[in-house]
C-alpha cells in the first residue's frame, strides 16, 4: 500500500512502529521498498556514504536532487523524504521554499527534510504553506557539525534538554508532520514523542520513538568510516560483495568465467571467410 505522510501520522499512537531507511539510487530503492519499509530517506548522509566526504557540508541541492529523482522512480510504495542540504534553507525563507520546490519537482520527493528547531520555523511554516510536507530533524544535526566541534549525544544538560522539548514543540506547531531525533538520551526521546502529537522517527534516539532510521550501509557492513553506537548491522553485505568479487577475480585468471551461457555464437562459416 502506498505510504503517505497521513499514513505516516496515523501510525503514532498504534502499536505499528514506522520504518525508515536511507536510499540514494534506484536499485537500492526498489530492494528496501519492495522489502515493505514505511519510509524511505534520500539523506544528506549520501555525503559520506556515496561522495565520500568526511561530512555532509558540501552536498549540494543537485545532487539531492539527482540521487533523490533515481530513488523516486524505484519506491513503489514508500513516502520519499529528501534532506535540504546544508545553506539551500538556512540563508533565508526564499531560499528554503524554492529549495524545497526544486527537490520535488525535480527530484520527486514526497516530502523533504530539514535541519533544526525554533529557528528553523519561519522556513518550516512557509514550505508547509507551499504544499510541500516538512519532517523535522532535530538533536545532533551533523550539518552543524562546525558549530558543535564535533558528533556528540544531544540533550544532556537540563537546559539541553528542556530546549529539546521546546524546539519539538515548536516544529509541530510551525507544521512539521514528523521529527527526526538523532543522538538523544533514550529517557529524553521518550519525553518528546510522549509530548507532541506528531510521529517521532529516532536515530540513536532509544525505544520509544514512534519509528526508527538507519543508513542503508550502516545497517548493511558496507561503510565503515565511522560507525556511531546507534548503527546495528543487519546484514555483512559487504563482506558477501567482497567475497563475491574475489571469486570473480579468480574465476577470470582461472578462465572459468566467462563460460559458454554467457557467451554468444556465430555460424562457423562466417568466421572461416575471415581468415
Ligand atoms: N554513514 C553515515 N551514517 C550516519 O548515521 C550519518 C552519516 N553517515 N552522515 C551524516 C550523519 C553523521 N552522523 C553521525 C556521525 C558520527 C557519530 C558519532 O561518532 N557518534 C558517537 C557519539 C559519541 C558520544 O557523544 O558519546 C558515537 O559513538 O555514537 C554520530 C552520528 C549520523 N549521520
Ligand atoms: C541520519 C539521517 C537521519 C539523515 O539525516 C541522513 O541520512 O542524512
Ligand atoms: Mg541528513
Amino acid at each position: 500500500m502506498k505510504n503517505t505522510t497521513a499514513t505516516l501520522r496515523q501510525m503514532k499512537g498504534t502499536d505499528k512502529k514506522i520504518s525508515m531507511i536511507t536510499a540514494y539510487d534506484y536499485t537500492m530503492a526498489k530492494i528496501v521498498d519492495e522489502s515493505g519499509v514505511n519510509t524511505i530517506l534520500v539523506g544528506d548522509s549520501l555525503g559520506n556514504t556515496i561522495l565520500g566526504y568526511e561530512d555532509t557540508i558540501s552536498v549540494t541541492v543537485d545532487d539531492m536532487i539527482h540521487h533523490s529523482a533515481a530513488v523516486a522512480r524505484g519506491a513503489k510504495n514508500a513516502l520519499v523524504i529528501t534532506d535540504m542540504p546544508f545553506m539551500s534553507y538556512q540563508t533565508s525563507v526564499y531560499d528554503a521554499v524554492v529549495n524545497a520546490g526544486r527537490i520535488m519537482k525535480e527530484g520527486r520527493a514526497g516530502a523533504v527534510k530539514l535541519e533544526g528547531g525554533q529557528d528553523m520555523c519561519p522556513q518550516i511554516s512557509a514550505i508547509v504553506k507551499a504544499s510541500i510536507p516538512v519532517c523535522a530533524h532535530l538533536g545532533l544535526t551533523p550539518q552543524s557539525i562546525n558549530a558543535f566541534g564535533g558528533f556528540k549525544v544531544q540533550g544532556k544538560t537540563e537546559a539541553a534538554a528542556k530546549k529539546l522539548i521546546e524546539d519539538a514543540k515548536a516544529v509541530e506547531e510551525a507544521g512539521a508532520f514528523m521529527l527526526v531525533m538523532e543522538c538523544v538520551p533514550e529517557k529524553l526521546a521518550k519525553i518528546v514523542t510522549e509530548t507532541v502529537s506528531i510521529p517521532t522517527i529516532g536515530i540513536g534516539a532509544g525505544r520509544y520513538c514512534d519509528g526508527q532510521v538507519l543508513v542503508n550501509q550502516d545497517m548493511f557492513g558496507m561503510y565503515s568510516d565511522f560507525v556511531p553506537k546507534f548503527v546495528k548491522q543487519f546484514a555483512n553485505v559487504g563482506d558477501v560483495m567482497r567475497g563475491a568479487v574475489k571469486a570473480y577475480i579468480d574465476e577470470i585468471n582461472a578462465g572459468t568465467f566467462p563460460g559458454p551461457e554467457h557467451t554468444y555464437k556465430i555460424d562457423d562459416e562466417v568466421i572461416e571467410k575471415l581468415y
